[in-house]
């Protein structure tokens, strides 16, 4: 599933401007030289920190190169990197993904004491989750390079994601085609909206997620700047398929399973996760094993 929200007109304007100043607070951060962006390092036991360009291959089989950087920014802030703007922004973003869960719920008709909420309960805010703030930089290229990519085919690897672009976004965001395993086709992106993806506990729970990529724009001499709000369940949560009258009479699933998408490859790396936490270990280990065969990840 993919939808858009327009923020211009569900939400108030002081949320449009808090955006924009995230989107602005974002750019100055990924202008700082590497010395400066670096004190900030990741570090991938907190899943927290800058990512310089390469760190990460979402799909460790294509032989396409990420043209990114990223930031990442924890919602419980062990990452201890200040900012009381980014606190209040992620709290505003979890609410909003709550509200969308409740309303996944609803459409799904889920057969369970919590009801609608059955999703919500296990997102509370205070439990440990692996939620994470992500401002993304795809710097200009020079020419259009050969196998150069922005982000490679993937779905996202928590429950759902809010995607916000700036105003002069070049585009590139494209997505798989409903009914389809691998026909991208690109996302009409409008200033002050909110895109939103279903991730992979979605695909354990329901069948289904959004599988996206970021390709080189047409005008590959145009950066690209976005922030994406990764919602993830609770740690402990069980990625179980929920009972769902809606998708005991749904006919169109698509089966996933002969997709080349490294989650498939990734279990079968690393064994089948059972909870939120076991599968974005596994995501995140893979998704940086290129760099560790490479002896380039260190803590
Ligand atoms: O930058 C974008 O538009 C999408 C980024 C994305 O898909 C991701 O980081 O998972
Ligand atoms: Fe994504």
């Amino acid at each position: 599933m993919l939808a858009t929200f327009d923020l211009q007109r569900l939400g108030e304007k002081k949320d449009l401007d808090e955006l924009r100043q995230a989107l602005k607070d974002s750019k100055e951060f990924f202008a700082k030289p590497i010395e400066e962006k670096i004190l900030n390092k990741y570090v991938p036991s907190t899943n927290a920190g800058w990512l310089k360009i390469g760190s990460e291959k979402i799909n460790q089989k294509s032989g396409n190169t990420e043209i990114k950087e990223a930031l990442n920014i924890r919602k419980d802030r062990i990452d201890s990197m200040d900012s009381g703007l980014i606190d209040k922004f992620i709290q505003q973003c979890h609410r909003v993904c709550l509200e969308l869960l409740v309303a996944y719920a609803a459409c799904l008709q889920i057969e369970s004491k919590d009801g609608d909420n059955y999703f919500s309960n296990r997102h509370r805010y205070n439990q440990p989750s692996g939620d994470v703030l992500r401002s993304l930089y795809y710097p200009a290229c020079k020419q259009d390079i050969s196998r150069a990519i922005r982000a490679d085919g993937h779905s996202d690897f928590g429950s759902i994601t809010l995607l916000f672009l700036e105003k002069s976004d070049p585009g590139g965001l494209e997505i798989v085609q409903s009914g389809t395993k691998d026909t991208f086709i690109p996302v009409n992106q409008q200033d002050g909206c909110i895109i939103v993806n279903t991730g992979d506990l979605i695909e354990y729970w329901t069948g289904s997620s959004t599988i996206h990529r970021v390709v080189i724009p047409r005008d590959p001499s145009r950066p690209r700047y976005s922030i994406a709000y990764f919602c993830h369940a609770e740690d402990s949560t069980n990625l179980e398929k929920v009972d769902s009258k809606i998708l005991r009479q749904d006919i169109n699933v698509i089966d996933r399973s002969s997709l080349s998408f490294e989650d498939y490859a990734a279990t079968k790396l690393y064994g089948q996760p059972k909870t939120a936490a076991e599968h974005l270990e596994m995501r995140l280990k893979h998704i940086h094993s290129h760099e560790v065969a490479n002896g380039g990840l260190d803590e």
